[in-house]
């Protein structure tokens, strides 16, 4: 790196915070300002020394790139504005809260010419990159199980926009599973889901019990709920959150026809001998790699700085990719409040995740 990417974090709520930081701490980067437009917040930021501004148009004007960390609602507008200031564009996930809005962001960073980077994050850890290259070794992919459930504490949800829709373990929890999938084997092309608001009883769902379709025909099933406590989901494994409990258990299981795998471990069952991979045969178990812990969010924004200094990228979520799995998040939605299956395709542009 020549030299550090003046930056700038916009939304300094609970995933901002974590962008300013890893800012801060990044050779890779300059904190050029924090935008936010809460008064007390700003004012406590501003206490700690953190160059804090109210709107955008107070950011220093040497200022490249810009880290979108506001309500999902706002990503549109904010992304909009920074394209508009000829700022490279790290947008939180999901992409967007419609299909329609984020085409209209692709579009503007295309007309642009800037970088538009979606912040599913999840890709940079070690295990991920290690698990898309593993896969073939399982064969054919027949199908997969994932179990993602944690109790979020009952505050989390006194913030207004996330009882609303954008937000719900689909918006908020599912887009980055679904973008994982596809980063680690293939996006589903259609769902059908039940979901259920039974447990908080807001507008939103707390709980989701789903089945994908895959492009090789492939199934998958998936049960999501921000309401039920348990050990299995991607945060608690990778304890890369720290508002997030860990444990050291798998939570997906991918089998193929020549074995099978589990992640985040990468444990893999294969043949354990010649011939045929069939029922007779034990399968051998071999333990995956050990990887070291690494802070996700800041290796995404070095990637990002690294991309915007001319570095070539295959792990950084590109806006096709944000759509895509936006869209799957979205046909989810749509899949449980209309009780049929719906494919990639059918969701209409201005869907935001409740049928009004
Ligand atoms: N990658 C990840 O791991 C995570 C990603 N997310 C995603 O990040 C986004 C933010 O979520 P979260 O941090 O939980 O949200 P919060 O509500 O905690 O924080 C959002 C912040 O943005 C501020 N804000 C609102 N509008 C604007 C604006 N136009 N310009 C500048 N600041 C603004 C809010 O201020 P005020 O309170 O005054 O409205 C608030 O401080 C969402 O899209 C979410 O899905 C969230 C958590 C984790
Ligand atoms: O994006 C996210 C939304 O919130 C979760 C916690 O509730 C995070 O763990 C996750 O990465």
């Amino acid at each position: 790196m020549k030299t550090p990417l003046p930056l700038c974090v916009i939304g300094a709520g609970s995933i901002g915070r974590r962008h300013i930081e890893v800012a801060i701490d990044s050779p890779n980067i300059t904190l050029t300002a924090v935008v936010e437009p809460h008064a007390e917040t700003r004012a406590k930021l501003a206490r700690q020394g953190l160059p804090v501004v109210d709107s955008l148009d107070e950011v220093p004007k040497e200022t490249r790139a810009c880290v979108i960390a506001t309500p999902t609602p706002d990503h549109l507008p904010s992304t909009l504005a920074a394209l508009s200031r000829g700022w490279a564009v790290l947008v939180e996930k999901p992409f967007a809260e419609s299909l329609d809005n984020a085409r209209a962001m692709m579009q503007a960073a295309e007309a642009a010419g800037l970088p538009l980077i979606v912040g599913h994050h999840r890709r940079c850890h070690p295990y991920a990159m290690a698990m898309r290259d593993a896969l073939p070794a399982i064969g054919q992919l027949v199908g997969l199980q994932g179990f993602w459930s944690v109790r979020k504490h009952d505050t989390y949800y006194d913030v207004p926009w996330r009882r609303l829709p954008g937000a719900g373990p689909l918006a908020s929890n599912l887009s980055h599973e679904i973008d994982l999938l596809g980063f680690m084997t293939g996006i589903p092309t259609e769902v059908t889901a039940l979901t259920s608001s039974a447990t908080r009883g807001l507008v939103i769902e707390d709980t989701a019990a789903l089945a994908f379709r895959f492009e090789n025909g492939a199934l998958g099933s998936f049960l999501m709920s921000d309401a039920g406590a348990s050990p299995w989901s991607f945060e608690a494994t990778s304890a890369e959150n720290p508002e997030i409990a860990g444990s050291d258990q798998d939570y997906l299981r991918f089998t193929g026809t020549l074995g099978a795998l589990a992640f985040p471990s990468l444990t893999l069952w294969g043949a354990s001998g010649p011939g045929e991979v069939e029922w007779s045969k034990p399968l051998a178990q071999t333990p995956g790699p050990h990887f070291d812990k690494i802070d996700p969010i800041r290796a995404q924004i070095d990637r990002f700085a690294a991309l915007l200094d001319g570095a070539t990228d295959d792990v950084l979520c590109r806006p096709e990719n944000g759509f895509a799995a936006l869209e799957m998040t979205l046909a989810t939605a749509l899949s449980g409040q209309t009780h049929r299956p719906v494919k990639r395709g059918e969701v209409p542009g201005d869907f935001t995740g409740v049928l009004t």
